[in-house]
C-alpha cells in the first residue's frame, strides 16, 4: 500500500527579530529611536507534495530564504503591529510564489518601553522580580540580602565595543553603535543597619537605571562597574552588589545580500549563546 500523504506545512519557526525606528534627523545620541521586537514562526501550504513523496526539492521555498525573508520585511514594514507584520509577511509569500496556497504566520511581540524618560534606552515590561535572602544566628542580628532577578533593560545607541584584544580568532568588528540587551540579576548586601527595605531597593533600582541611560557605554563590563557603582552611591547601608549582566546579543541582520542598506534598523535577535559578564562592586 501506497501510503498517502495527507497534509502538509512547512516553514521556519522563532524567527526573532528587532527593529529600532530612528528618525535620522540628528546625531544617534540626540535621535529618540523606538524600539520592537518580535518573533515570527512562518508556514507555507502549497505544491511541495513532490517533496515529501519524491525528494523532489524544486518548488520547496528553502526554511532558510523564509528566515532570510523576514528580515528583509521588517526592513521596509515599519512593525507597527504584529498583526499588520503578519499581513505583510503573509501577502509577500502569496505574491512571490504562485505554488504557496496558504501562509500561516505566529507572531509575539516582546514590549519594549521607554526607559526614565530616555530617547534611546528602553525595558521590556512585566518580568522584574524582587528577591531577598535572610541569615539570622541565633542572638544576633538578621543578615539581609535584597536583589532582583529579570529586569530587562536595552539601549539603542550610546553603546559601542572597540579596541578589544586582537587575536587570530578574533572576527568581531569594532563598532561605536550597536544594540546593547541585558537581563539584569542584581543582589546587595546590607551592613546590619536599621533600613527601610522598600524605600532603598526604590532608590537602588532607580540608580542602576540612571545610570544604563546616563553614559555611552563603551563595554557591557564598564556599564556594570559604573551601574554598581551608582548603587552603592545611593544607599549608604549597602556593603557590596553583585550584578550579572548577559548580553543578549542583537546581530545587524545582512542586508546588504539582497542589496538593502542596514543602518542599524533590523537585528537579528538571539539568545543562545551570550555574552556572561558579572562582578561584585564594594565599598
Ligand atoms: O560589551 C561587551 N563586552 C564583551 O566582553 C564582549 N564580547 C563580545 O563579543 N561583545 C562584547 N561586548
Amino acid at each position: 500500500m501506497a501510503a498517502k500523504l495527507a497534509k502538509h506545512t512547512y516553514g521556519k519557526h522563532r524567527v526573532r527579530v528587532s527593529k529600532v525606528r530612528r528618525p535620522r534627523k540628528a546625531a544617534p545620541k540626540n535621535e529618540t529611536h523606538e524600539f520592537v521586537e518580535v518573533s515570527v514562526d512562518v508556514e507555507l501550504e502549497g505544491a511541495f507534495d513532490a517533496a515529501y513523496l519524491k525528494g523532489d526539492n524544486r518548488a520547496v521555498v528553502a526554511t532558510d530564504t523564509c528566515k532570510n525573508t523576514i528580515y528583509v520585511l521588517a526592513k521596509g514594514d515599519p512593525i507597527d503591529s504584529v498583526e499588520s507584520f503578519g499581513v505583510t509577511i503573509a501577502q509577500h509569500f502569496l505574491d512571490e510564489y504562485d505554488h504557496v496556497t496558504a501562509c500561516h504566520v505566529t507572531l509575539e511581540e516582546r514590549v519594549w518601553k521607554r526607559l526614565l524618560d530616555s530617547p534611546h534606552s528602553f525595558v521590556a515590561s512585566g518580568a522584574m522580580t524582587p528577591t531577598a535572602k535572610v541569615t539570622q544566628s541565633r542572638g544576633e542580628a538578621p543578615q539581609v540580602s535584597a536583589g532582583f532577578e529579570h529586569l530587562l533593560i536595552a539601549k539603542t545607541t550610546e553603546t559601542g565595543f572597540a579596541d578589544f584584544h586582537q587575536s587570530r580568532y578574533r572576527t568581531l568588528s569594532d563598532t561605536d553603535d550597536r544594540i546593547l540587551a541585558t537581563d539584569v540579576t542584581a543582589a546587595w548586601d546590607y551592613d546590619g543597619s536599621q533600613v527601610d527595605y522598600l524605600a532603598a531597593r526604590q532608590a537602588i533600582v532607580e540608580a542602576l537605571l540612571g545610570k544604563f541611560i546616563d553614559h555611552y557605554s563603551r563595554s557591557v563590563q564598564e556599564t556594570l562597574y559604573l551601574m554598581g557603582g551608582a548603587a552603592l552611591e545611593a544607599c549608604d547601608a549597602v556593603t557590596n552588589i553583585t550584578l550579572t549582566l548577559p548580553n543578549k546579543h542583537h546581530i545587524l541582520a545582512d542586508l546588504a545580500r539582497f542589496g538593502l542598506e542596514n543602518e542599524n534598523e533590523v537585528f537579528v535577535v538571539t539568545d543562545e549563546p551570550f555574552g556572561y559578564i558579572t562582578a561584585t562592586v564594594a565599598r
